[in-house]
């Protein structure tokens, strides 16, 4: 069996249902992946179990099935909705003849697709070398090309040791240059929070239309398309508020339940710009079916990255595609929007200004002489706005978003008054 790159995919979909997540609806899920990727599903097999069977993950009559359907449906890739193991991968090409990948792969591969910059092409490759190098034994067929066709991006297999240790030299030398990278990021998100404007990250599962929100917010032009995973890259633009002053909105990479760890891991770095924002604004499709198991699953990861002290908007998005009758009403933290006709715009960048200017939080700090070198943590925090040297220290005026005024509070008495303007 040959993956061509011209060549469909037709695929194959299976998986074991031991009752620990909803088998069908990530099944679902996976055949919405292979879609994106490319590829044509022409069948699924869900097999109950009360766990999985270790050698072959299916039991071997259901994989005997599989084998039958494959043939019958002329498919030439299996994907199982899992993360397998190399041992796993090579029985089960060698039970069927028809190549296998996981779930895993296909995501890295989607990943890999999509991704535009230095970094998010770095990001992916090191995801996908952590992914190959314990399962370099059992990777077989789909694995061993270069190029070409579903879960195949990748530097392809030669001799197992001498690749092994490719694979860790590859993976020190991405390693070292993404460090580079993020400390360049860091610098730069330093200079922005230099130039005083709040940060408001989009986040939210993929394809609700967080880049079109971007796009119709600021005039910006970012890749948005109706497929998983169209942003892997972080996108930064000025953002004109009501009042006349300004903000920097930010889109992320979309999240997804089962998200490989390899790839959280990864992402994290291009995350943590939504953990460093001053506002989040959780988009969420409206006009999907699944919108509550969504929204619940990009709040656990939300949660995960360390998200939960920032302030948050919810964003009913795609409101256009729902009937009046069934769109939620809205609050201080709720919003409901279409990136498409505009509607709701002017409504949530009201609610953006309110809440960014409720975050901030004035005070006078008094350090004394000995801790002056302090002033420069507090500066990391927030905004200046005068230092007055008096007997026996500096007193300091800033501002900074509630959630760092107790940190800044740690190097300096403080003497706060709340301020409802960021100004
Ligand atoms: N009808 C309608 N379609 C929308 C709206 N917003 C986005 N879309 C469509 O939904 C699809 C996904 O939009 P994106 O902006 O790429 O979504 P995203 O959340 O950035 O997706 P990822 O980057 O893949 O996570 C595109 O086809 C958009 O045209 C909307 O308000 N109404
Ligand atoms: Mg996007």
């Amino acid at each position: 069996m040959h993956l061509l790159e011209e060549e469909t995919q037709r695929v194959l979909l299976a998986a074991v249902d031991t009752g620990e997540y909803d088998a069908e609806e990530s099944m679902e899920e996976l055949a919405e992946l292979v879609r994106s990727a490319g590829g044509e599903v022409k069948a699924q097999v869900i097999q109950p179990l009360p766990s999985i069977r270790q050698a072959t993950y299916l039991g071997i009559g259901k994989l005997k099935e599989v084998k039958e359907a494959a043939e019958r449906l002329d498919v030439n890739l299996l994907i199982f909705d899992t993360e397998l193991t190399g041992a796993q991968m090579r029985n089960i090409e060698a039970e069927t003849g028809i190549p296998v990948i996981d779930r895993t792969m296909l995501i890295l591969d989607i990943f890999a697709q999509r991704a535009r910059t230095n970094e998010g092409k770095l990001q992916v490759e090191l995801a996908q070398q952590k992914y190959r190098l314990p399962r370099l034994i059992g990777m077989g067929q789909a694995l061993s090309r270069q190029g070409g066709g579903i879960g195949t991006r990748g530097p392809g297999e030669t001799k197992l040791e001498s690749d092994r240790r490719h694979i860790r030299r590859r993976i020190e030398s991405l390693t070292r240059q993404l460090d580079e990278l993020k400390r360049r990021r860091g610098d730069l998100r330093k200079r922005r929070q230099k130039s005083e404007l709040p940060v408001v990250s989009l986040v939210g599962y993929t394809n609700v239309g967080k880049s079109s929100l971007l796009n119709a917010l600021t005039d910006a032009n970012v890749y948005a398309e109706n497929q998983l995973f169209a942003t892997l890259d972080t996108t930064s633009r000025r953002l004109l508020l009501p009042s006349g002053k300004e903000a920097i909105l930010t889109d992320t990479v979309g999240l997804l339940s089962r998200l490989p760890h390899e790839l959280i891991e990864a992402f994290s770095a291009t995350l943590e710009e939504a953990a460093s924002s001053d506002l989040i604004l959780h988009v969420c499709n409206l006009s999907n079916p699944r919108v509550a198991e969504q929204k619940e699953i990009a709040e656990q990861l939300l949660c995960k990255l360390g998200c939960t002290d920032i302030p948050m908007i919810t964003v009913y998005n795609q409101c256009d595609r729902v009937p009046l009758s069934l769109r939620p009403r809205t609050n201080d933290h709720t919003a409901v929007t279409s990136a498409l006709t505009k509607e709701g715009l002017d409504d949530l960048l009201l609610k953006i200004e309110q809440l960014l200017s409720a975050e901030m939080q004035s005070g006078t700090f008094l350090l004394p002489y000995h801790e002056g070198a302090l002033l420069s943590e507090i500066r990391k925090l927030g905004r200046v706005d005068s230092t007055d040297f008096e007997e026996g220290g500096i007193r300091i005026t800033a501002s900074m978003p509630k959630r760092l005024f107790a940190q800044a509070s740690q190097y300096a008495c403080t003497d706060t008054n709340e301020y409802s303007d960021l100004e």
